[in-house]
Formats: C-alpha cells, sequence, structure tokens
C-alpha cells in the first residue's frame, strides 16, 4: 500500500485559515517570516496563530537568508525550520530543530548532489525557479526532472492547485505536496473552498 501524500499549506496569516487547514487534516501549516513577501508575518503574530495550532499539526517558519537570533526568537512556535535562500547545510542544523531545505529548480542544479550537501535535512521542498524571487511565485516547473529516486523525501512545491494536483502525485508520488497560492483569494488570505477541494484532490489522487 502506498503511504498518503502529506499535505503542507504555506503563506498562512490568519486564525481562521489555521482552524480551516487543521479541520481539513492538513500535516503542516506555513508561516513566512521573510518580511519582503506580501504573505509575512511578524514574529508576534507568529506566536499568537502557532500556540493555537493543535498538536500533531507541525507548525513550519520559512525564512530567506535571515539573521540566526531571529530564527531562535521563533524557535519556541515552531515544529520545523524551511529554509528557502541560500543557506549552508550547517547554517540549517545549527538550532537543534528538525529542517527542510527548499531548492528552486534552476536549469543547471544537480539533486542528488543537492541531497548530499543537505543530508541532515529531513527532506527537500523543490520549488519553481524564477530569478530574484525566493519562492511562492505560483509557478509550476517541468516534474519530470525529479529524479525518480532521490536520497532524501521529496516535497512538491511551485503552482499547484486542486486542477494539477492529481496530475503532480501521479507523475511524481512524492512524500509531500505544498501549496500556497493555489489555496488563496488574495496574498495572506487562504480561501477555505480552494483549500477544501485541494486536500479532497490529494486525497483521491493517493487512492487512485
Ligand atoms: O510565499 C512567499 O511569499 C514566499 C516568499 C519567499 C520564499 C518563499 C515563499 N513561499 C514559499 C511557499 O509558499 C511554498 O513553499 C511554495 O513556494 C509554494 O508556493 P506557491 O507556488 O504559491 O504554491
Amino acid at each position: 500500500m502506498n503511504p498518503r501524500t502529506r499535505i503542507k499549506f504555506c503563506g498562512l496569516t490568519r486564525h481562521e485559515d489555521v482552524a480551516m487547514a487543521a479541520s481539513l487534516g492538513v500535516d503542516a501549516v506555513g508561516f513566512v517570516m521573510w518580511p519582503k513577501s506580501t504573505r509575512s508575518i511578524t514574529p508576534e503574530t507568529l506566536e499568537a496563530l502557532a500556540v493555537r495550532v493543535p498538536a500533531f499539526v507541525t507548525r513550519v517558519g520559512l525564512f530567506v537568508n535571515q539573521p540566526a537570533e531571529l530564527i531562535e526568537q521563533c524557535l519556541p512556535y515552531l515544529d520545523l525550520i524551511q529554509f528557502h535562500g541560500d543557506e549552508s547545510a550547517s547554517f540549517c542544523h545549527q538550532f537543534g530543530r528538525p529542517w527542510i531545505k527548499a531548492l528552486r529548480m534552476r536549469d543547471d542544479i544537480d539533486l542528488h548532489h543537492a541531497a548530499a550537501q543537505y543530508s541532515n535535512a529531513q527532506a527537500l521542498l523543490l520549488d519553481a525557479y524564477r530569478p530574484g524571487i525566493p519562492g511562492g511565485t505560483g509557478e509550476t516547473f517541468d516534474w519530470s526532472r525529479i529524479p525518480a529516486t532521490l536520497e532524501k523525501p521529496v516535497i512538491l512545491a511551485g503552482g499547484l492547485t486542486a486542477d494539477n494536483i492529481a496530475a503532480a502525485v501521479s507523475q511524481v508520488t512524492p512524500y509531500a505536496v505544498d501549496v500556497s497560492g493555489g489555496i488563496e483569494a488574495s496574498p495572506g488570505v487562504k480561501d477555505a473552498e480552494l483549500m477544501a477541494s485541494f486536500v479532497k484532490r490529494v486525497a483521491l489522487a493517493g487512492s487512485c
């Protein structure tokens, strides 16, 4: 039996969206701590949102080349750290907390090399590459570029929606999928119906 595809919703900024995600059975909720993002929240908002996340829903903090001091400040409210910039493996590993590394799918990326480089990561999150934009582009990439076997679990991200998630799961069979723009009414504001239909389509894709 194939394990189910885990789901992370990213870029949450509101209590009601976190509550909806949890009620839908989503595995992880992501909070963007990078201030230049249209979905960013402050450490104070992170605390307010995170303390109300139910047990067994993983709270993920997303950072882009940010100071260790900020990450330390957020740690009490995070179960997992997502590094979405050019952080080194040793930087990522210094916090004593599970972490994942986001990789943008540049033409020249070598995923086997990256898996070795980030050997302590819990998983690699693969996202679309657009120069100058570190993530949350809402764009897909060519999923056939993902090797059939990789030394780390793959979290597929980038432009996923209820309309393309079945094809993505069937083609890539990722460990997990990550979505932000595809479940939004506007940046940082999630749409309850889009969230529900995304979760439903992932479940259906896994049962085919
Ligand atoms: O969401 C952002 O604004 C953002 C900014 C900087 C780095 C990463 C960012 N988001 C990452 C994600 O939301 C997801 O990991 C992933 O990129 C999926 O986003 P989307 O393509 O919108 O589904």
